[in-house]
């Protein structure tokens, strides 16, 4: 699995302040690097040099800007440059000063864009810095880049954003003095976003992908040295992104985390329980089963009621099926060591749910909770005393919003009012509303609480490691590790049963004996890659199917 360092803004900036400090390198030496690698991916994408105005905001990302404007302007490329006209930071002082030896700066206003914009646009007004809602001058700026032409307005060219798009907060991915969860017309879209060192949690959450288009990560000679936070936790190892399996994990360098040794035994990689729910419901489990046994489990069990079993007979013959009645069942099944994984949840009936998850918790045993198991678990009067780190929660944000309401509620946009007054008498009280919603979303302060925030207070809160899916999907550990796995390109995931695969994948990769977190994030992985494999008008049933064929694009 390839596994690529995200870091929040602060530690970036800890990063950047700690190298400098060092004496390792300058502001400026990482400025012109910096401004370097943007130019250097543009002429990369656009190699015949055009014409390009670059609109630089009053810090350092400004100060990227013109560096970018100048090494473009040295490579033959017609540079307009647009400025916020104030005194930057020295570095950015530094790189205004060369670039105005060599062309002019134009004061950075909406109006100013109405005449040629050339073939590109290039985004350096605000990067990490960014803290709060853009002014109405910025934002009118910001809807122009997203193709918003008012009259005497070109239609924009292909924009590309240095470190971000401007406006969008690159701890959260939300997009500062906007409404969460509602990506709204007029936003900023880039066809390349360049950042630096490593991805930022905003690159990869929420909007980060909508708008931000293309992510290169350049390096800017910033050594990731495990740098340590207050609790001593190393931050290069607290959060990665797992999109892209690196290539040169191949069976040839050794066994692949998912592959096979020769000679091995189907107990070498485990058994896995799907416990199925009353008849007329098993699809759901049937889909786990069917799952666990393609991720690679040595053994599946799918395990009904009696009077359900009936309907679970018919192919994979592969699968074993066994009736499981009750509780005390359970407990008896579980004494078999080599039962090293279950799932819970999928067409299981709450009430059932409800019923097995004591025995499960009290065994220790890994295992994956979704679905109706969830449902049971926000019901359950020991809340989440009994989880530990072996179990793995898989909600959807319906189902995370009923087991950490708090914590759902932090992501939540101030609530807008309805369109119109709902009656006459109500018009001052409805306005007085719209007032103070509008104030809310004017007072945004970045950094914004984020769905990597949540999941990983969620999961120290429940002790279990908690997978927060979305096409943003955040799975943190009760310690504090976290994974994203953000996937916008597979949308037809979005289809019935699709999640109950996603927890026959991970009991699967539990059963082969990997780590929690470690199952949740290949889980992802793999659910994803199956997906895209797949391509437009998958269902659920196609998935598990797919995966042979990830594994052999993966090198197994
Ligand atoms: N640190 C380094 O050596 C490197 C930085 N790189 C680039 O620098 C930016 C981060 O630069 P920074 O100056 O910290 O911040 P920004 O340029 O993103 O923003 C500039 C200032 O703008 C103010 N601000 C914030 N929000 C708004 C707003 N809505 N309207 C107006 N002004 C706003 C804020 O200052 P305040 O004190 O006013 O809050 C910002 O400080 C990073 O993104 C990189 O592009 C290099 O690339 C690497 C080396
Ligand atoms: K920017």
């Amino acid at each position: 699995m390839g596994w690529t360092e995200v870091l929040t803004t602060a530690e970036m900036r800890g990063l950047e302040t700690a190298a400098m400090a060092g004496g390792a390198v300058t502001g400026l030496d990482l400025m012109e690097r910096a401004g370097a690698a943007v130019a250097g991916a543009i002429r990369l994408r656009w190699p015949k040099a055009g014409r390009v105005t670059v609109l630089c905001g009053p810090g350092n990302n400004g100060g990227d800007g013109y560096v970018v404007a100048r090494h473009l302007a040295q490579a033959g490329w017609q540079v307009r440059v647009l400025g916020m006209d104030n005194a930057p930071g020295p570095d950015a002082a530094v790189m205004k000063r060369r670039w105005a030896a060599l062309g002019g700066i134009e004061p950075l206003t909406a109006a100013a864009l109405g005449k040629e914009a050339g073939d590109l646009v290039v985004d350096a007004i605000f990067g990490t810095g960014m803290t709060r809602p853009l002014d109405r001058e910025m934002a009118l700026v910001s809807r122009w880049m997203g193709g918003w032409t008012p009259v005497r307005t070109v239609t924009p060219p292909p924009v590309v954003a240095v470190d971000a798009v401007s406006g969008l907060c690159l701890d959260s991915g939300a997009w500062l003095g906007g409404v969460r969860g509602e990506p709204g017309g007029s936003l900023p879209r880039a066809a390349l976003t360049v950042t630096f060192h490593a991805p930022k949690a905003g690159h990869l959450l929420e909007l980060g992908p909508v708008l931000g288009g293309e992510l290169v990560v350049a390096d800017i000679g910033l050594q990731t040295t495990p740098f340590r936070d207050a609790e001593g936790q190393i931050w290069s190892e607290r959060t990665l992104a797992v999109m892209v399996p690196p290539r040169h994990l191949r069976q040839d360098r050794g066994l692949h985390p998912l592959g096979k040794r020769a000679g091995s035994h189907k107990f070498d990689h485990g058994h896995a329980l799907i416990v199925a729910g009353t008849a007329g419901q098993g699809g759901a489990a049937r889909l786990s089963a069917r799952a666990a046994l393609r991720a690679g489990a040595g053994l599946v069990t799918l395990a009904p009621p009696a009077d359900a079993m009936a309907e679970h007979f018919g192919p994979p013959d592969a699968l074993m099926r066994r009736a499981l009645d009750d509780a005390a069942a359970l407990a008896r099944l579980l004494g078999d060591d080599r039962l090293r994984a279950v799932c819970l949840g999928p067409g299981c009936g709450t009430g059932r749910a409800a019923d097995l998850l004591e025995p499960l918790l009290a065994s220790g045993r890994p295992a994956v909770l979704d679905a109706d198991a969830l449902t049971a678990l926000a019901r359950r009067p020991a809340g989440f005393e009994g989880l530990h780190k072996g179990c793995v929660l898989t909600p959807h944000m319906g189902e995370f919003r009923r087991l950490f309401p708090d914590l759902a509620a932090r992501l939540d946009p101030p609530p807008r009012p309805p369109a119109r007054p709902p009656s006459p008498e109500q018009e001052i009280a409805w306005t007085i509303a719209l007032q103070t919603w509008r104030q809310a979303l004017a007072d945004m302060r970045g950094p914004l609480y984020s769905r990597l925030d949540a999941a990983r207070e969620a999961a120290a809160r429940s002790g279990a490691v908690v997978l927060l899916k979305g096409p943003d999907t955040v799975i943190a550990a009760p310690d504090g590790q976290a994974r994203i796995h953000s996937a916008f390109d597979v949308p037809w995931l979005a289809t019935a049963g699709a999640g109950d695969v996603l927890a026959g994948i991970i009991a699967g990769l539990l059963a082969r004996g990997f780590p929690s977190l470690v199952a949740a994030a290949t889980g992802a992985f793999l659910h994803a890659a199956a997906a895209r494999r797949f391509g437009p008008g998958l269902i659920a049933d196609d998935l598990p199917e797919q995966l042979p064929g990830v594994f052999r694009d993966l090198g197994l």
